[in-house]
């Protein structure tokens, strides 16, 4: 199998209290990207269609500066359920310290219900580069220049 060169960052990951019975964060197969996320709710939540909940995890992060975690949809949620992150994909700051939340949103046509330990998203981790933004009064010249949203084509 293909290898290329690992970098292993530490991020510590603390269990709430209350919620010694709700999995933490976890990889469903070796080298799957995300960590799926299970839901501390304390009462099943039930979404009507197009209601949203911010849904409770259990658990509170501290990665170093150079990370972030994004929050992402479950796809099969998504296809047979509507149910998906309505912030998605949702950054979760190097330097929160709050619990892990996850902003849900029923896009089907059936009431669906979360249950407690139901997995509900998964939380990618990804690298941020450091930037210093510089202020200037001329930018680059490009061949694009301007253009977007669709100028290089007719749809
Ligand atoms: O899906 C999410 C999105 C955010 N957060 C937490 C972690 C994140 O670090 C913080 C702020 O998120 P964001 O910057 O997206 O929200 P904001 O509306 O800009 O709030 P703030 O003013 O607190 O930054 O909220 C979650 O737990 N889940
Ligand atoms: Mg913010």
């Amino acid at each position: 199998m293909a290898s290329g060169g690992i970098s292993l960052y530490n991020v510590q990951i603390k269990r709430l209290a209350g919620h010694d019975d709700v999995q933490l964060p976890q990889k469903m197969s070796a080298w799957a990207s995300g960590y799926d996320l299970y839901a501390a709710v304390q009462e099943p939540v039930t979404l009507q269609p197009g209601e949203r909940a911010l849904i409770p995890t259990g658990f509170s992060l501290a990665m170093p500066p150079e990370l972030e975690a994004q929050i992402r949809p479950r796809s099969g949620l998504a296809l047979k359920h509507g149910i998906t992150a309505l912030n998605s994909p949702g950054t979760i700051d190097a330097d929160y310290r709050g619990e892990v939340k996850v902003l849900l949103i029923n896009h089907g046509t059936e009431p669906f219900t979360i249950e407690r330990n139901e997995r509900i998203a998964q939380m990618v981790f990804q690298i941020v580069p450091q930037v210093e933004l510089l202020h200037v009064e001329q930018l680059s010249d490009t061949e694009r220049g301007a253009g977007g949203f669709g100028h290089t084509g007719t749809k």
